[in-house]
């Protein structure tokens, strides 16, 4: 019997840049009737805000205060992305390229990571049925969580997607700092390249994107059936 129905379920999902995790997570969270956690943007948000204030990105202590201190909120409604900071809206700034670049200075400070964490933590726990997507989530963040999946897809598929997403406006160079260069980097803190034991791979190279929710849905499935 399946535990997709019950009351409390948190899916965990991780995976490369431009592998899907967003999209797809979000599409499986409308599947199940579930919220959708996206814990990049709140990466971002951060990166958005330490950059706007000023804040020197290579002070690691500075960097780690803002995030003490930030005035973080995100919604969990997959069908409204709000991301807000000090009470400014900025679910769109948070996605220019300047930020893509950045972001991984902020993701490699450790104790950004453990506030950031902590704040995962307790919006997973006050929704009872969510679906939350990053790089550490399988691992650190609901390591419990009642099905863990690594989305993942090839490297040529994966600059080819975030091209597209981006409506050629980035060279080949520029996607390869955005997407190759920032995952070589933020994998020096999280693994989210190999699966941890207990976690299922879903590869979408292959698939296109209804097929790869489809997927995703079968391992859910999967684990959840007991
Ligand atoms: N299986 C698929 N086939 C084709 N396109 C896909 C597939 N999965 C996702 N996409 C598209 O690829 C693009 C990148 O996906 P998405 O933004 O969800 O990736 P991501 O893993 O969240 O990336 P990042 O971590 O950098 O934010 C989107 O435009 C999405 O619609
Ligand atoms: N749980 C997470 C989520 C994200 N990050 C880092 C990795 C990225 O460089 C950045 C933005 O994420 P994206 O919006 O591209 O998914 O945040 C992380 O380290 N851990």
């Amino acid at each position: 019997m399946s535990t997709l129905n019950n009351d409390k379920l948190v899916i965990a999902i991780d995976g490369p840049s431009g592998s899907g995790k967003s999209s797809v997570s979000k599409a499986v969270a409308r599947k199940l009737g579930a919220a959708y956690l996206d814990t990049g943007a709140m990466y971002r948000a951060i990166t958005y805000s330490v950059l706007a204030d000023g804040t020197d990105l290579a002070n690691a202590d500075a960097v780690a205060q803002a995030v003490r201190d930030a005035k973080l909120s995100i919604s969990v409604d997959p069908d409204a992305e709000l991301v807000e900071i000090g009470g400014v809206d900025v679910t769109a700034a948070i996605r220019e390229p300047r930020i893509s670049e950045q972001v991984s200075t902020v993701a490699t400070n450790l104790d950004a990571r453990a506030e950031l964490v902590r704040r995962q933590q307790e919006i997973i726990a006050a929704n009872a049925r969510i679906v939350a997507e990053g790089r550490d989530i399988t691992t650190v963040v609901a390591p419990d969580a009642d099905a863990r999946i690594l989305l993942t897809a090839s490297e040529e598929a994966r600059l080819r997607r975030r091209g597209l997403q981006l409506g050629g406006t980035q060279n080949d160079a520029q996607l390869a700092t955005q997407v190759l260069a920032r995952d070589a980097k933020d994998s020096t803190v999280v693994n989210f390249t190999q699966a941890a034991d207990g976690v299922m791979t879903v590869d979408s190279s292959e698939l296109d994107f209804e097929q790869t929710i489809d997927a995703v849905l079968d391992a859910i499935s999967t684990a959840t059936k007991n």
